[in-house]
């Protein structure tokens, strides 16, 4: 068959409109364990369907055929790697690299929560109303469906508080190991603080990497640091960003910034001014978008979060470019802003100098 007729629109069309199917069995095989069965520590031996079930305590009636169909498409978006019997007798499924990170690794952590929480029913419900953040912008889809948003949401369900703080470690800590590695703006600092640091992984990173910082400061809302690890050296704060932040010589900040509005942000960075001397910055990691649009991964994967944000969590929240980044850092007292691309695809690196 040519080419062009493989990627014919018909087809392109059929793919986005069933695309749903994807996310879907991804959050499907992270409910039935499978990444951690194929994986069992570090085998990643081929199991076929059957195989994974009968390693599971799922009951009788589980069906080999339909995981098999599940893991088929799966492998089509390159989580599995799949190996067929000469004979094409048995399908057998291991993990790809992608597929690695949905298995936990020696300290419990991988993507897998953060599957969970994103698909989880208080979510789904929002997503059928994406319309309506156009028609009126001034209720996020999340809201219409739950009546308040979602930090207030989690905060009164325990469960899906610790399911947020998982699926926040478990991206953040390879996250921050790779950051860690390629940044070393944290010299000479001795009391940082993190701004929405949830449990304060990413704090206890930092400070396990530089010594001179004696005092870590993890800033959350109360009801998070309530339910966070004691970190020797860190002292957690409750408290809202939005009213005032702890002091600090230096402050650090990681996915936060795009969940709120301009003005919202404006709010937040002058705290973070106020919080600081003269001289001192303020560390932001968060998705930078690209001022042009194209079909690369790291856009599909940053437009996709824009919309994630849109309907849950601000319908005015977004993923800025450097430009809109500096001029809301200006307006907030923060005449410089570096930005460093070169450490991670997802987050881009935001110095703010006061
Ligand atoms: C997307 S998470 C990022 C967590 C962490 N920085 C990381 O990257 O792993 C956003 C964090 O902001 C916190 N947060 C939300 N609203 C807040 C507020 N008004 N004041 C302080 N923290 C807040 C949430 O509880 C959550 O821990």
């Amino acid at each position: 068959m040519e080419r062009s007729q493989i990627n014919s629109p018909t087809l392109a069309i059929m793919e986005l409109a069933n695309l749903i199917s994807v996310p879907m069995s991804l959050n499907a095989v992270v409910k039935l364990k499978v990444p951690d069965i194929i994986w069992q520590d570090g085998s990643n031996n081929p199991l076929s369907a059957a195989e994974i079930l009968s390693a599971a305590t799922f009951g009788p009636s589980a069906d080999a055929e339909n995981l098999q169909r599940i893991l088929r498409l799966l492998t089509s978006y390159g989580v599995f790697n799949e190996h067929i019997e000469e004979d094409g007798s048995e399908r057998r499924y291991s993990l790809t690299e992608v597929g690695k990170a949905l298995a936990a690794d020696e300290k419990g952590l991988s993507y897998a929560p953060y599957i969970l929480q994103h698909h989880q029913d208080a979510m789904m419900l929002a997503w059928p109303l994406v319309h309506e953040a156009v028609l009126d912008p001034s209720f996020e889809p999340f809201v219409k469906v739950h009546g308040e948003r979602p930090y207030s949401y989690y905060g009164k369900n325990p469960q899906m508080n610790l399911l947020m703080q998982k699926a926040m470690s478990g991206a953040s800590v390879p996250f921050m190991k790779a950051f860690l590695d390629g940044y070393d703006g944290f010299q000479g600092v001795e009391t940082l603080v993190d701004v929405g640091g949830s449990g304060g992984d990413c704090l206890r990173m930092i400070m396990s990497k530089y010594k001179s910082i004696k005092k870590g400061v993890n800033f959350d809302l109360a009801e998070v640091v309530e339910k966070a690890p004691q970190i020797p050296g860190i002292e957690h704060v409750g408290g809202d960003m939005l009213k005032s932040i702890p002091p600090g010589d230096a402050i650090f900040t990681k996915w936060i910034l795009l969940s709120w509005t301009d003005d919202e942000c404006k709010q937040i960075l002058k705290n973070c001014s106020d919080a600081l001397p003269l001289g001192g910055k303020l560390i932001a990691c968060e998705p930078l978008l690209p001022n042009h649009t194209d079909d690369s991964r790291r856009s599909r994967a940053l437009l996709q979060e824009d919309i994630f944000l849109m309907t849950m969590y601000r319908t005015k929240g977004k993923h800025r470019t450097e430009m809109e980044y500096r001029e809301l850092g200006l307006a907030a007292g923060f005449p410089n802003l570096k930005p460093n691309f070169h450490i991670d695809h997802f987050f881009t690196v935001l110095e703010f100098q006061k």
